[in-house]
Order: C-alpha cells, then structure tokens, then sequence
C-alpha cells in the first residue's frame, strides 16, 4: 500500500493530562479509513495533532512522507491536510455558495475553486438546488452536507471528518455515509471519526481502535465486526 499519512508514536494533551499515549497509525492513500471509540477517549484530540492544532509532546506526523512538524495548521491545510470540525462550524448567516466557497480561500485553492464547486454539486445536488439559501435555515445533514462540500472545496490530499454523523436522525446518517462511500470510492482519502462500529465497517479499508487514547485494535471492518468480544470489550456493543 502507498502510505498517505504516518504517525509515529503520537503524545499529546491538555494541561498535565496526556490524551494521547503513543499513537502510531499508517493511513493509506485513497479510500475510507476510520477511527472508532468511545466518547471522550481521544479521537477528535487525533485529528486535531494532525492538523497541527495541538502541539505534540512527543511522536511525529507525515504527510506523504514529508513531516508535519513546525508546520503552522494554515501551511498543513496547504500541505493537504483538511479537517472539517465536529458540529457543523458554517457560517450562519451567509448562503450555501458564500459557504463553499470560503473553502477554497488559499490562493492556490481559489483558481480551482469554480471546478471544485461544480464537482461538489455533481457530487450533492441537493447543495445545488439550496445555493442561494442561507445557512443557518438549512437542515441538520444538509448542514453536514455543506461541511463536507467546503471540506472538498480545500482540495485536500486527505480530508478528515469528525463524527458527521452527530446529531442526525439514522436516515441522513446513511445518507451522509453514502456520500462519503461514494468519495472513498473515487478515490478521495478520508479519514473519519466516528462512535458507531457498525456505521463504517463495510465501508473502511481499515478501522482503528482508539480506547483511552491508545490504539488498541486496528483491522478491516468486517474483520472488527466477526470480533464481538473486542466490541463488547471497547465499545460496550
Ligand atoms: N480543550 C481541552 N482542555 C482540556 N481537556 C480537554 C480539551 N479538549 C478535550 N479534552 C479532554 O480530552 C479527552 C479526549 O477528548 P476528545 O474530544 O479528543 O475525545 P473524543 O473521543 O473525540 O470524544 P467526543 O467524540 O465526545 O468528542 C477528554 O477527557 C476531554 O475532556
């Protein structure tokens, strides 16, 4: 396999408390990967070494096999790191289009932004048909929807998702999943957070187990899901 991103023995945390104890993690160019776990364990503090937004207490983070450190979050975006938050972050009073379009606000972003923008339409039809509409009336998964788009918009190498299934009815779960399957499968690198085991398992070229900030388990979905006793024991399944 090409490897997109490595982490190395990854520490990092909040205050005196390390969250992350020695994470080490390859992730594959091209199709879904997830990070599962129960709340609070670590996972959105993963995302957030790598996009250089916590600094990291020891461990290191490459991107195509150029390291990460020093980089500032703004010149790891650049590098192809995009990293769409947990909860929607849009912003609210401004339309679907104005939204999407602050994705691409790297200048070199912003050539390719009328190519992307079309792409992402193509890709949600239902954003197309909203364009115009302001965000803050917009339903929670067409939100979702828009973070997602503006995500695609950075033209990232890897694009990160944490939890989009937050929040929604079980419907526009599958929905959301879909639409990111249907990326995976185009080849786009996604690495996503999720809680629910069973929500990613077909869908995951590899699934990695994050349990009180260490990686505790890692394999295919459907390998995690024949493994009741590692969901029981982790997750509580
Ligand atoms: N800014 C912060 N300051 C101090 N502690 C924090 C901060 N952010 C998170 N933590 C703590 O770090 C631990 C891991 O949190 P994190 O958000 O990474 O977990 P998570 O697995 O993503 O859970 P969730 O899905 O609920 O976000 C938790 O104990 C949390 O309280």
């Amino acid at each position: 396999m090409s490897v997109l991103l490595s982490l190395e023995n990854v520490t990092t945390g909040y205050g005196a408390q390390n969250v992350l104890h020695g994470v080490s993690l390859e992730i594959a160019e091209g199709g879904l990967t997830a990070i599962i776990g129960p709340n609070g364990h670590g996972k959105t503090t993963l995302l957030r070494a790598i996009s250089g937004l916590m600094p990291l207490r020891s461990g290191s983070i490459s991107l195509g096999g150029r390291s990460l450190a020093g980089l500032r979050p703004d010149e790891i975006v650049a590098a192809g790191i995009v990293h769409v938050p947990q909860g929607d972050m849009l912003f609210p009073e401004m339309t679907v289009i104005e939204n999407l379009l602050m994705g691409a606000y790297l200048p070199a972003a912003a050539a390719e932004a009328p190519r992307r923008l079309e792409r992402v339409f193509a890709l949600l039809p239902k954003l197309k048909d909203r364009r115009g509409q302001i965000a803050s009336t917009l339903s929670g998964g067409e939100r979702r929807m828009v973070g997602i788009g503006r995500g695609l918009m950075a033209g990232g190498r890897l694009l990160m998702l944490d939890e989009p299934s937050l929040g929604l009815a079980p419907i526009v779960i599958d929905q959301i999943y879909e639409v990111v399957a249907e990326l995976a499968g185009a080849g786009q690198s996604i690495l996503v957070v999720e809680e629910n085991a069973a929500r990613v398992a077909d869908k995951a070229a590899l699934i990695a187990l994050l349990d009180n900030g260490e990686l505790v388990w890692s394999g295919a979905g459907a390998e995690l899901m024949a493994r009741p006793e590692i969901l029981e024991t982790y997750l509580g399944a």
